[in-house]
Parts: C-alpha cells; sequence; structure tokens
C-alpha cells in the first residue's frame, strides 16, 4: 500500500512545466494518494457525505466479479461525478486512428514490411490528430488483438481531454517529452521510458519538448501485467518498484473544454464547462504508470544458444489460453553476449505470433543497417526472417569474445493475432521496398561435404 499527501492542489499556475508532484513506487499496488488534507474517507468508500464536498465514484477496470487477484478499480473523490461532463455525444473523424477489424482490401498484409522513420510535417498535431495506426489486429468489439500506432505530436492539447474506452494504451516515446495529464495525476514521459494508461482514464496530452514521435501500443484485451519469471525467482527482468505512479493533482477551472471518446473504434466528442480533470483524492489498484526502461534487469544464456525472445519480457497481455498472450512487450537493451560456440544474433525463424518491432535507438543485432531509430518492421504470422546477410556472415565468422552490445534499445509489440496493415502504413508511411532484399544474397554453402564452412 502507498498513501500520499500532498500538501497543496495542482493547478496550472502551480504546475510550470518541467515541476512535477512526484510519483508512487509499485506495479498494481492498493495505493492511497490525496492533495488536500483529509479528502479521501478512511476506512469505507462512500460516506453520506465527503469532505471538501467531493463526490464518491468508482473506476472499473475489470469486472466487478473477477478474481480478487485480478480484480482492479478505483475509487476517486472528485469536484463533480463524471456523469456531468457528458451531455450529447457526436461523432467526429479522426480518418488516421483505426481499429480492428480494419481489413483495407487493396492492402497486402502479408509480407516482411519495414519502414523509415515516419516524418515530421509543418502540421500542428496533437495526441488526437497526430495518431497514425500502422497495423491493427484481432476485434476492437470483442476486446481482443490491438493497434500499432506511431505518434507525431507538436501541439499540446489545450481545454481538450480525451479517454478511450476500447483499450489501455502502452507509450513508447522515441523523440521529445509529452506530459499525460490524467484524472489521476501527471506522468512525465521523456525516449527510454514507457507509460501505461488504463482503458477509461481521462486525460490531456501536452508537449514538454517537441516534436516528439513514438510507438504505440493499444491493447484491447486484459491488461498488461508482469510476466510470472518461473525458475529466475523473484528479481531481475522488470521489478515491481521501478514502476511509478503519479500522485493526486486536480485542477479546478472552469472553461469551455471538449471532451473525445474512443468507443468500439469510433470517435465521439461532447462539449463540458470545466476541466474533467478534478479528481481530488484517490485510492485503489487501476492507474496509470510509467517505467524506466533502463531499469529492466535482461537475464540471458551465459554459456551458449540464443534463447527465445521472450526472455526479454517487460509486460505481458493475457489472452485467456494460458502462456499465449494477447499482447508481449519485449525489449531489447543493451546486454553482454557471452554464449560460446553459437550464433549470438536471433536465429531465422517462422512464429505463429506476429511480431512488430521499433527502434527507439541504436543498432538491433540482426539487423545492424536498415532498421533505424524511429523506424518499424513486421513479421507477421508465420511468415520467416531472421538476420540480414551481413549480419549472418558477420556473426558466423566472429570470435566469440564477450562482448557488450551497446548503444541499442528496440523493442516488439508480439500478439497472437495477425497484424493487418493499414492505409496509411502501406501507401504513406516509408515503406522500405527493398527490405526483403536484405536475404537475397545469402547464399547456398552446402556442397555435400562435412564440416563447418
Ligand atoms: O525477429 C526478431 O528480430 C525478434 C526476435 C529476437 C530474438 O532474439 C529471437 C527471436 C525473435 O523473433
Ligand atoms: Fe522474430
Amino acid at each position: 500500500m502507498n498513501r500520499h499527501v500532498s500538501p497543496s492542489p495542482l493547478t496550472q499556475a502551480a504546475t510550470p512545466m518541467g515541476t512535477h508532484p512526484g510519483y508512487m513506487p509499485g506495479f498494481g499496488n492498493d495505493f492511497e494518494t490525496e492533495a488536500l488534507p483529509g479528502a479521501l474517507p478512511q476506512g469505507m468508500n462512500s460516506p453520506q457525505k465527503v469532505n471538501y464536498g467531493l463526490y464518491g465514484e468508482q473506476l472499473s477496470g475489470t469486472a466487478f466479479t473477477a478474481l480478487s487477484h485480478q480484480n482492479e478499480r478505483t475509487w476517486c473523490y472528485r469536484i463533480r461525478p463524471s456523469v456531468k461532463h457528458s451531455h450529447r455525444y457526436t461523432k467526429i473523424d479522426l480518418p488516421y486512428w483505426k481499429s480492428a477489424p480494419h481489413v483495407d482490401p487493396d492492402v497486402i498484409s502479408l509480407g516482411q514490411y519495414r519502414w523509415d522513420p515516419v516524418p515530421h510535417s509543418d502540421a500542428a498535431l496533437t495526441w488526437l490528430t497526430g495518431m497514425r495506426t500502422m497495423t491493427t489486429a484481432g476485434d476492437v468489439n470483442t476486446q481482443v488483438g490491438m493497434a500499432s500506432h506511431i505518434y507525431l505530436v507538436t501541439q499540446s492539447m489545450v481545454d481538450s481531454y480525451f479517454y478511450s474506452a476500447d483499450s489501455e494504451l502502452l507509450v513508447v516515446p522515441q523523440e521529445g517529452h509529452l506530459r499525460f495529464i490524467t484524472e489521476l495525476g501527471v506522468i512525465d514521459v521523456a525516449p527510454q521510458e514507457i507509460a501505461i494508461i488504463p482503458r477509461g482514464l481521462l486525460y490531456r496530452v501536452e508537449v514538454l519538448s517537441g516534436p516528439a514521435r513514438g510507438f504505440v501500443c493499444e491493447n484491447y484485451g486484459q491488461k498488461f501485467d508482469l510476466p510470472g519469471r518461473g525458475p529466475i525467482g523473484a528479481n531481475c527482468m522488470a521489478n515491481r518498484r521501478d514502476f511509478k505512479t503519479p500522485v493526486a493533482a486536480f485542477e479546478d477551472r472552469e472553461t469551455s473544454s471538449t471532451v473525445t471518446i474512443k468507443w468500439c473504434g469510433q470517435f465521439h466528442e461532447t462539449k463540458i464547462g470545466h476541466s474533467p480533470l478534478d479528481v481530488v483524492a484517490w485510492h485503489g489498484n487501476y492507474a496509470p504508470c510509467k517505467y524506466d526502461l533502463t531499469t529492466y534487469c535482461p537475464v540471458g544464456s551465459i554459456l551458449f544458444d540464443h534463447p527465445d525472445p521472450s526472455i526479454f519480457t517487460v509486460l505481458t497481455a493475457p489472452s485467456g489460453v494460458e502462456g499465449t498472450a494477447n499482447i508481449d512487450f519485449v525489449l531489447f537493451r543493451e546486454r553482454w553476449m557471452v554464449a560460446e560456440d553459437t550464433f549470438r544474433p536471433p536465429w531465422y525463424h517462422k512464429n505463429i505470433m506476429s511480431e512488430l518491432m521499433g527502434n527507439i535507438y541504436g543498432q538491433y543485432d540482426a539487423k545492424p543497417k536498415g532498421f533505424i531509430p524511429g523506424g518499424m518492421s513486421l513479421h507477421n504470422m508465420m511468415l520467416p526472417h531472421g538476420p540480414d546477410k551481413n549480419a549472418f556472415e558477420g556473426a558466423s565468422n566472429a570470435d566469440l569474445q564477450p562482448q557488450k552490445l551497446d548503444n541499442t534499445m528496440s523493442f516488439m509489440f508480439e500478439t497472437r493475432f495477425p497484424q493487418h496493415l493499414t492505409g496509411f502504413a502501406a501507401n504513406e508511411a516509408p515503406l522500405q521496398d527493398d527490405y526483403i532484399d536484405c536475404w537475397d544474397d545469402i547464399e547456398k554453402k552446402f556442397d555435400g561435404t562435412p564440416g563447418k564452412k
């Protein structure tokens, strides 16, 4: 249990860019935090009257009846109940933010694909208008699968708020700093960090330094969790204490504002007369968090062979089939390679899962060239891939001393569902037409005689 009492409310004036009210450590903890002393009811959730004239409201992230170790909900004590925020909804179009099922008949998703970084343009883009869907998988209506997006953000949301009823968002910045000002507090993220924004949580996004670009995994299914470590034990990989959840912070601001809601793949808007970020105190285990990827402690092979990449899982979102994730978030970061008599980079393979990768910085060992920071690749269900010719020749002839893989941070969103390219990914984003040529000149070495070649 984390308990936090902050001395003063968060108002815009009290939080100039760059200062931050603070975080509480832990993943999935039962947190409690109040921005005004005594705002949080003690020993009960629904007193007849809440201190300061606040309204109590529950945000349920799992079914009321979910098993107790999976049950997630947060009690909010707010200036107005959320329902006061919604008037009539109107549909709006955000043409670049797509949801599954979205199969463009003119696009071929079967293939090995790689993209250069999607460039910034002169357009002023917010978190909403700057979201560019690359792939979709599964079905948003049945709450399975995911979408992958690139965001290009140059402009803060002003008097404009958003929540996704469809999904939890895993945000992986690659350039620029963003601030997520949420109902439950403020999260600042920079490259090498990630943020998790739960389904249904309302927020706006400000640009602390831009232009900002990054990757988003939109998870339609069950929430991301930490993987079981099995025989690895109680430590290493991602440790719970390195996740940070913001302390309560609120705005008491009366201005006409817009709330946008993503619901069943469609976007809707409603107008309100105040900031909806008015939660003065909260307690519960359904909350946003951030995580510094440089605190990820990689565990790997220390004698021979290359383990499956699941060894580098940071977070896993279950699919309902035990051991088979809806999505795994996997991190390839700096580490030592020490394996003896081993082809050290990723092996050639075909996978029932679909692998969407992004490069945060540096060089990836299986693809020393062409997969560059800000770039993405897709190796879809059962499509063969592996090291390019250069990586293969380099690794199979290398003197196998212990070697530090430095200056490298890439990740994978790996889903059990095939990923479908959007029209944007196929036609507008900088697709590398020659990507599959990287395996072209891999030569036949077999000549019928034994011995290593
Ligand atoms: O394809 C990739 O580069 C990702 C990957 C990395 C690895 O170390 C093993 C398998 C795998 O799919
Ligand atoms: Fe792979």
